[in-house]
């Protein structure tokens, strides 16, 4: 929705430029057409001119190429063909003399004729103007939109908690810059927003601008690409000017993957081109001063094919995470939504929530208008939960992202896997805390547990790999200790490519297999020498038995992790830390030293 507002001024200048060339042709066409119309006059032979000349009923001749235009009394014309020996002073002498007005020179068709010729000129350059008009003077005039009050505030982006908190510096940054140059911080310049479609990103960007009280420019990526060389760095250029103009404003930059891809190694011409744009966006960020008081902020779904350049501290050096909503979050955006319609009594949003996983905010706002729209296609007078239910079959069946919305049993599976993964990391002391556990799809994942490194290492001690390796089989072990052998799916195959490559550089590079010793063991034709192999297998077999031995042990603690993430898809670390303390078993002292 957002996107198509921000782009609606440009695709109106388009339209109107086609018009006008669509206006062009009409004139012209219209001009020619008069023109021929009224200088067509009818062909006669030589013997019809010569009664009409004897019954006296010619007023007027002109004498042109190839012949006679001849006005009758009757004021029509007609062309008489003549061979030119026939057109001399003598037979002309004859023909005044004959009481005919007879002028020679100027002729009839003449105008027509510079009409002609210079109605295709007239329309090239009315095209050329349009043409001119599209690539200059379009982008001059309203280009790049910039809207100067802006509505939008934090509390119209229901959920994205975390990111909002994460803006609230930039906010005080563009409302009191001065407590910024106070104390001579480097003030921010850059932030990414990284997350799927419909997440809210541009929302979001919108509600900083709002929250701060300034500008908002807003463009996308793809507006940038133009076939002309030279035009797309000088768009670039003209972007920052404009925005320098605005400051303090926010400068909103939609799939900035299409302008800042990694630049490649190619030589064609377009790829040339590509590369100057890029870098004149790089030159553009690194020429703002602190006292600029522009925000560039950039959208993508994915960083890893941004150049790197683009991320390096003074450009889009912060980055937030907008990611698909959880349960809490569903809700929150459907009340949003939901309050520009009239809702029947027995809608409730909270189960609307729950029977959307997967959904993002553009998605639900979706469902909204469509339950509404569903309530009005059969004249009632609110929308009931029969609407949403009938709205929400109808976008599953569209969404392309269908397979993510997963069924009930492969929830409780996903959840069972993630608190898996989410015990073994609370457990073992030498593991990465626990920042967050999801069953809300990330990415290719259907959840996830994100940890927090406490610092930065270099050198990473042997108990952490180990505690590493058996949070990675930590999926794996919960979904064998509830389901049963026969019934662990492919759910954990990141978790097993993951373990495999550690165990594989514990062995061969870092030397702590005990059976092998401290030597650098290369890979053989395709794969490491067996006993190598041997090795790798039984560091990450040790692991997945003190996995399963965990979830044994732990049993509660588990099935309740497994629980709370169905009932509220996101967890944090402390939540987590919670649950797992509430649901101590007596052997639990002798774990944490393990
Ligand atoms: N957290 C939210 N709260 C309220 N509405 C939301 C939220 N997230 C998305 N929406 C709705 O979805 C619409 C589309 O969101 P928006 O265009 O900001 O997404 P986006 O992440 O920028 O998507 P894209 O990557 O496709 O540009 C918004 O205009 C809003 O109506
Ligand atoms: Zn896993």
């Amino acid at each position: 929705m957002a996107r198509f507002f921000s782009r609606l001024p440009a695709r109106l200048q388009r339209r109107g430029a086609i018009a006008f060339i669509v206006l062009a042709l009409a004139v012209a066409g219209g001009l020619f057409g008069l023109v021929m119309l009224h200088d067509a006059p009818e062909d006669v032979s030589y013997s019809v001119f010569s009664q009409q000349l004897a019954a006296g009923q010619v007023a007027k001749v002109t004498v042109g190429e190839g012949g006679l235009t001849v006005v009758r009394a009757t004021g029509d014309r007609q062309f008489v063909r003549l061979p030119s020996g026939l057109l001399d002073a003598a037979y002309l002498d004859k023909l005044a003399a004959s009481g005919v007005d007879v002028q020679v020179g100027r002729q009839e068709g003449e105008f027509a004729g510079v009409v002609g010729a210079v109605a295709p000129l007239l329309l090239l350059a009315l095209i050329g103007l349009t043409l001119a008009f599209q690539f200059d003077v379009r982008g001059r005039l309203a280009w790049p939109p910039v809207a100067k009050a802006v509505p939008t505030r934090f509390r119209d982006v229901a959920g994205q908690e975390e990111t909002k908190a994460e803006l609230a510096e930039i906010v005080t940054f563009l409302k009191e810059p001065e407590s910024f140059a106070r104390v001579g911080a480097r003030p921010p310049r850059g932030v990414l927003m990284v997350g799927p479609p419909g997440t809210g990103k541009t929302l979001i960007a919108r509600a900083l601008a709002g929250e701060a009280g300034v500008a908002f420019m807003a463009v996308a990526g793809s507006e940038f690409s133009a076939a002309f060389v030279g035009v797309s760095k000088n768009r670039v250029a003209r972007l920052f000017k404009e925005a320098r103009k605005r400051a303090p404003c926010i400068l909103f930059i939609d799939e900035i993957d299409s302008l800042g891809k990694k630049r490649g190694a190619g030589g064609s011409a377009a790829d040339r081109e590509y590369d100057t744009t890029l870098n004149q966006l790089l030159v553009e960020m690194d020429g703002f001063q602190g006292s600029d008081g522009v925000i560039v902020v950039g959208a993508t779904n994915r960083t890893d094919v941004l150049d790197p350049a683009l991320l390096r501290p003074g450009r889009f050096d912060r980055h937030v995470h907008v990611g698909l909503p959880d349960v809490g979050g569903r809700e929150a955006i459907l009340r949003v939504h939901a309050a520009r319609v009239k809702l029947g009594p027995d809608v409730d949003l909270r189960t609307v929530a729950k029977g959307t996983p997967g959904f993002s905010g553009a998605e639900l706002a979706n469902l909204v208008n469509e339950a509404a729209v569903h309530a009005a296609r059969v004249g009632a007078d609110a929308a009931t939960m029969e609407h949403f239910e009938q709205a929400r079959t109808k976008l599953l069946i569209g969404l392309e992202r269908r397979s993510l919305v997963l069924d009930d049993d492969e929830r409780r599976l996903v959840a069972v896997h993630e608190a898996g993964h989410a015990l073994c990391a609370t457990l073992l002391a030498a593991a990465d805390r626990v920042h967050s556990a999801t069953i809300v799809p990330h990415g290719g994942a259907l959840g996830m547990v994100m940890r927090l490194p406490e610092k930065d290492r270099l050198c990473v001690p042997l108990d952490k790999l180990r505690a590493d390796l058996v949070v990675a089989m930590g999926g794996r072990a919960a979904e064998e200790a509830v389901f049963g052998k026969d019934k662990v799916t492919t759910g954990a195959a990141a978790d097993i490519s993951f373990a495999s490559d550690l165990a594989v550089r514990m062995v061969s590079e870092w030397g702590m297999s005990p059976r092998l010793g401290m030597i650098k063991i290369e890979k053989g034709d395709r794969d490491l020498p067996l006993e190598a192999q041997d090795e790798v297998r039984n560091i990450v077999d040790d692991a997945y038995r003190a996995a399963r031995a965990m979830m044994d042990e732990r049993r509660v603690a588990l099935d309740r992790l497994a629980e709370e993430l169905l009932r509220r898809e996101t967890l944090n670390g402390d939540e987590v830390r919670q649950l797992v303390a509430e649901s101590a078993a007596p052997a639990d002292a002798s774990l944490r030293a393990a």
